[in-house]
């Protein structure tokens, strides 16, 4: 509310999927909080005016906290409000105020949902609200704001415009929106759950209306508004497939945006040295993880379906964007090499097969060339884009740890799809900070407080390298074969620095965010039932031919991993060009513009609720 533009064209609406109370009270609070941090800001031209952003920067909390516990104390009456439906619309306006000191219109949204209605999760709040706000407001412009982010530079939609208004880029009228990076402001120094490198970025929308704007507010007709929230108006509609936010995949933020590329639409990526908007990051291992595997399905479902970049996208846009698309709706896949390459030469190892060339052949070296160039293309990335040779660790770390748990289960998801036994959900990312988590994420400690199928893919990789490790060295030792077995041991060696906070997590570590033992035992016994399978099975099937055929096997798997690899790294170069290819910078607007209005979109949703039954309410809060 507090952006810096003419605030008689803004209009604030909030969706909230948790229906609940508390945040509609919390919304008038912030309404009448407004009336004087708006002026306050504008005195005393403060940059940063999220509120919360701004008290703990200056260390004074007592305002904020003042508040907030008077909003516990009223929380009854609202709950009446928000039950009682006809109750339901509260038009609170001050008439002592000139128009343009009046805070925004604020709007408070909670759509029906019933669980006989699919709700398409945030894509599906966003059209509801794209519908709400065609009645009511109708502004050509659209900003959105996910509930963990605030807005880091009031003169944001101001720079934006720059590009919507720019005669040249926009000649043809196929200017869709501008993308701002995603920055967060919860991160520590050296981040280990690496969410800086995140790549998705989205935010202004300006999409064609349907609607045009009806006096709802002055005729207080509220019943228009209600059915466009109703979860019955979607069906037999093309909202969600040609209309609005696209529903195919939960990562509607991704999709939504390569079906507006494919249509011609274009784009501007703009990412200032003073970062437009922050959000917050996950700050644990189990929400990084929750969120990358509800990223990875949400990809996979663009990936195995019609709209497939490689087949759908290579005659709709560039050769370039093209790959940039397909380089993201691919990555999950890079759970199976990287299983191949932790598994398999740890296993021959393990009985004495050599899989790669002898260190003394030339062969050796076209590996080695390989595996080095590709470390110091990531490395020098990292470098050049101001981190650390440690950050860079990190991040090379943190990506195996995805491979195997968050890219591995997002194709399981995916494979449930295909085959029926499962649709795929957006899992909130929780937004409660623990105290004691947050400390170990400063202090770059791994917690490894989350479920157990998370864990079990990481303990269980890492023992079997510890084992596969010590039972070849003892082998090259005795053998004297350390010429033939070198890229296996190297490799060992390699996982196993890459799973030292794993390795510690289950040794050492006493603190709450250790690794449980029953998690750790459970990897052995697996391991052992593993491991003597395949000696029964050596013995009783093959006639103890098992392990010849065991190395054609594991030949042929690396050899498609390595293939796979070399494919992403393919797809993968063309994120290289965009950064210099789409980053353009705005001049600034003339002072005597005439700025279009925005609606502004904010919604928020409860993770661990149930869909809200048959609750529907439209608040105007303010005008
Ligand atoms: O049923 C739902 C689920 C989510 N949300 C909202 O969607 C937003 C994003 O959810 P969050 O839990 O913060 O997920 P993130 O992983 O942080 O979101 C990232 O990934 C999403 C795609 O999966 C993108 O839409 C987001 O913009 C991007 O920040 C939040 O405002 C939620 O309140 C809803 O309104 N309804
Ligand atoms: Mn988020």
């Amino acid at each position: 509310m507090s952006l810096d533009y003419p605030l008689h064209k803004l209009s604030v609406y909030l969706s909230d999927d948790a229906g609940s109370s508390i945040t509609l009270y919390a919304l008038k609070q912030a309404f009448v909080f407004a009336k004087s941090w708006i002026p306050f800001c504008k005195k005393y031209g403060l940059e940063t005016r999220c509120p919360e952003a701004y008290f703990s920067a200056s260390r004074n909390n007592d305002l904020h906290h003042g508040s907030s516990t008077d909003k516990l104390t009223r929380d009854n009456e609202i709950i009446k409000v928000i039950k009682g439906d006809d109750n339901a619309m509260n038009v609170e306006s001050d008439k002592e105020e000139s128009e343009s000191e009046l805070p925004p219109l604020l709007v408070y949204v909670s759509r029906e949902k019933r669980p006989s209605h699919p709700h398409h999760f945030k894509a599906g709040a966003l059209n509801v609200l794209l519908r709400v706000s065609g009645i009511i407001s109708n502004a050509p412009y659209v900003l959105v704001l996910d509930c963990d982010m605030n807005c880091n530079d009031p003169s944001s939609a101001r720079q934006a415009m720059c590009f919507h208004l720019d005669p040249h880029l926009n000649s043809n009228s196929s200017f869709a929106f501008v993308q701002f990076p995603q920055n967060f402001h919860n991160l520590s120094k050296n981040d280990i759950y690496n969410r800086q490198i995140m790549s998705i970025f989205q935010f202004i929308a300006s999409l064609n209306r349907k609607y045009c704007k009806l006096n709802v507010i002055a005729n207080g007709d509220w019943d228009e508004a209600r059915f466009l929230a109703s979860c019955v108006y979607e069906k037999n509609t093309q909202w969600g497939e040609q209309i609005g936010f696209m529903y195919h995949s939960v990562v509607e933020d991704y999709f939504t945006g390569f079906l507006l590329h494919c249509k011609g639409w274009t784009s501007a990526y703009y990412s200032p040295s003073k970062p437009s908007f922050l959000g917050s990051a996950p700050t644990n291992l189990n929400d990084t993880l929750v969120q990358s595997t509800r990223w990875s399905s949400g990809l996979l479902q663009v990936a195995f379906s019609r709209f497939c970049p490689l087949t759908y996208g290579i005659s709709r846009m560039s050769i370039l964007q093209n790959m940039a698309y397909a380089s993201l709706a691919f990555q999950p896949l890079y759970a199976l090499p990287t299983l191949c390459f932790a598994i398999i030469p740890q296993m021959c190892l393990f009985n004495g097969i050599s899989l790669y060339p002898k260190v003394s052949s030339p062969w050796f070296y076209v590996f080695l060339a390989v595996y080095a160039s590709s470390l110091c293309q990531n490395i020098l990335e990292t470098l050049r884009s101001g981190g650390s040779l440690r950050m860079w660790w990190y991040e090379h770390r943190m990506f195996r740890i995805k491979s195997v748990t968050a890219f591995l289960f997002g194709c399981l998801d995916m494979m449930m799809k295909l085959l029926g036994l499962k649709e795929i959900e957006f899992l909130p990312t929780n937004k409660v900070v623990d105290e004691e988590q947050d400390v170990r994420y400063k202090m770059d400690i791994f917690d490894f407080q989350t479920g157990t199928t998370f864990l079990f893919p990481l303990t269980t990789l890492s023992i079997l390298n510890m084992v596969s490790l010590v039972v070849g060295l003892r082998r090259v030792i005795i053998e004297r074969c350390f010429d033939e077995m070198f890229g296996q041991i190297f490799l060992s060696f390699m996982i196993l620095m890459i799973s030292y906070p794993i390795i510690e997590a289950m040794i050492i570590r006493k603190d709450n965010g250790r690794i449980r033992t029953s998690v750790t035992l459970l990897s052995v016994s697996v391991l052992m039932i593993f491991f003597s399978f395949k000696a029964l099975a050596s013995v009783l099937l093959f006639n103890g031919g098992l392990t010849s055929k065991l190395h054609i096997l594991s030949w042929v798997l690396i050899f498609v991993s390595e293939f796979l690899l070399f494919f992403y790294w393919l797809i993968g170069q063309a994120y290289r060009w965009r950064p210099v290819s789409r980053t353009v910078y705005p001049e600034r607007l003339p002072e005597d513009t005439e700025l279009p209005s925005i609606d502004v979109f904010r919604y928020t949703a409860d993770p661990k609720k149930e869909p809200t039954v048959g609750v529907m309410n439209t608040v105007l809060l303010a005008m």
